[in-house]
């Protein structure tokens, strides 16, 4: 009897305890579930709307312990497409839609992009809105194709003299720049032109022989330049745009010029008659940015001042160095105009008769195919219109 009495209190216990429990758990906010439940994901669909499931209540998100806030790693940045990277990116593009394109974040890229627009690619076929809508949808833009036939030379196969004596051309690759194309609208080649699935009538390689260069004197301001030109004036291997014409591409372009000085710690040795091909710098709300000049820097003395070559050294810089700047010019393809100041005829002290005089008789020679660049050349109409400003 009393175990039968003590039996029944505990009975009545646990329901007591089970009720309360209950009561507990419909009064908490999450209706007694687990501190932890999975979460039915929304998608953004209403249930109410179409009536087919209840909306479920949402819970608070759980907030992280201490342990795993110190745990967390963020994501790794994304990483920024290579140089190489990008012109693969074009090149398979290009295979895809049987053109040529290039990057479209620099330039004036909606002139370009706009079918019809091109005003000197009348010869050939304007790509179709589709084409375009394809480039666009990689962040690329179509390049308008031209293949003027290569401009043969009068007395093939020879070379000045004072060609003879320069030593041979440095690497450009060592001087190469990070990638950025802008509009192309002389037809200056870019890498993607090397693609024979793009190319309707490659043009053959220039002729051994062949001038690069015919320069025509003007008086006024270097810096008074469509976008895309290409501005090339001559500097020490020492990081320093102090004086002349160089102080004032250091005022005018500070980012160019912070590019320069990094690119100068290597030794002057391995810089000299070498070329830095320096992309437009700055963002679109900078006076640099807007410009959207290339700067082309040729190394033609090691050091300034009374410290700088000779004459005849500088001299013999020159060609190497501007070959080298033409390659690279070449490989970027976002060039449409070149022009320069009459380099190396003031601080530097060469008279501008003798370094024109060599400029001009520079060739196109049998060693220089070595240099991928030239080939891209041979799709210009060589020689290439150089300007040379003087001061007004
Ligand atoms: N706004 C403008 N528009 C058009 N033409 C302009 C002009 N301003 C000047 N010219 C003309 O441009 C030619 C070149 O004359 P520059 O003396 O400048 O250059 P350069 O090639 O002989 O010498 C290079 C070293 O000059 C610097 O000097 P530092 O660093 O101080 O040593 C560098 O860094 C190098 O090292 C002369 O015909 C000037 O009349």
């Amino acid at each position: 009897m009393q175990s039968q009495q003590i039996e029944a209190r505990e009975q009545k216990e646990i329901t007591m305890s089970s009720k309360r429990k209950a009561e507990k758990a419909a009064a908490s906010p999450s209706g007694g579930a687990p501190k932890f439940k999975q979460t039915r994901l929304n998608f953004g669909r209403s249930g109410g709307a179409s009536g087919s499931r209840p909306q479920q209540q949402q819970e608070p998100p759980r907030q992280r312990t201490k342990e795993e806030t110190e745990a967390y790693q963020p994501p790794p940045p994304r990483r920024q497409l290579t140089k190489e990277e990008n012109r693969d990116v074009c090149h398979l593009l290009s295979a895809m839609i049987g053109r040529k394109i290039i990057p479209a974040w620099d330039g004036p890229a909606e002139e370009d992009i706009a079918p019809g627009t091109s005003s000197v690619n009348n010869n050939t076929s304007i790509p179709s809105e589709t084409e375009h809508d394809i480039a666009r949808m990689f962040g690329y833009k179509i390049r308008p194709a031209e293949n003027k036939p290569v401009e043969e030379d009068t007395t093939p196969g020879t070379s000045s003299g004072s060609n003879n004596n320069v030593p041979p051309a440095s690497n450009p690759s060592n001087s190469s720049t990070g990638a950025s194309s802008g509009s192309n609208n002389i037809g200056l080649p870019s890498s993607a032109s090397t693609l024979p699935t793009t190319t309707k009538n490659p043009a053959p390689p220039p002729k051994t022989g062949t001038k690069l260069l015919r320069i025509t004197d003007k008086v006024g301001n270097l810096f008074d330049a469509p976008p895309n030109t290409v501005l090339i004036h001559a500097c020490n291997c020492v990081g320093s745009w102090g004086g002349g014409i160089a102080l004032a591409f250091k005022q005018q372009y500070p980012k160019a010029f912070n590019h320069y000085a990094e690119f100068c710690k290597q030794p002057p040795d391995e810089l000299i008659a070498g070329a830095l091909l320096i992309p437009p710098q700055g963002g679109p709300n900078t006076k640099e940015g807007r410009k959207q000049h290339y700067i082309g820097c040729l190394f033609t003395s090691r050091r300034y001042g009374r410290a700088r070559d000779s004459p005849d050294d500088i001299l013999a810089n020159t060609n190497p160095a501007m070959k080298g700047l033409l390659q690279q010019i070449a490989e970027d393809g976002g060039v449409t105009e070149v022009r320069m100041c009459q380099i190396n005829s003031g601080l530097f002290g060469v008279p501008w008769t003798d370094t024109k005089k060599l400029l001009e008789e520079m060739k196109f020679k049998e060693e220089d195919e070595e240099y991928s660049g030239f080939a891209c050349l041979g799709e210009l109409e060589l020689p290439l219109d150089v300007v040379a400003y003087s001061r007004e």
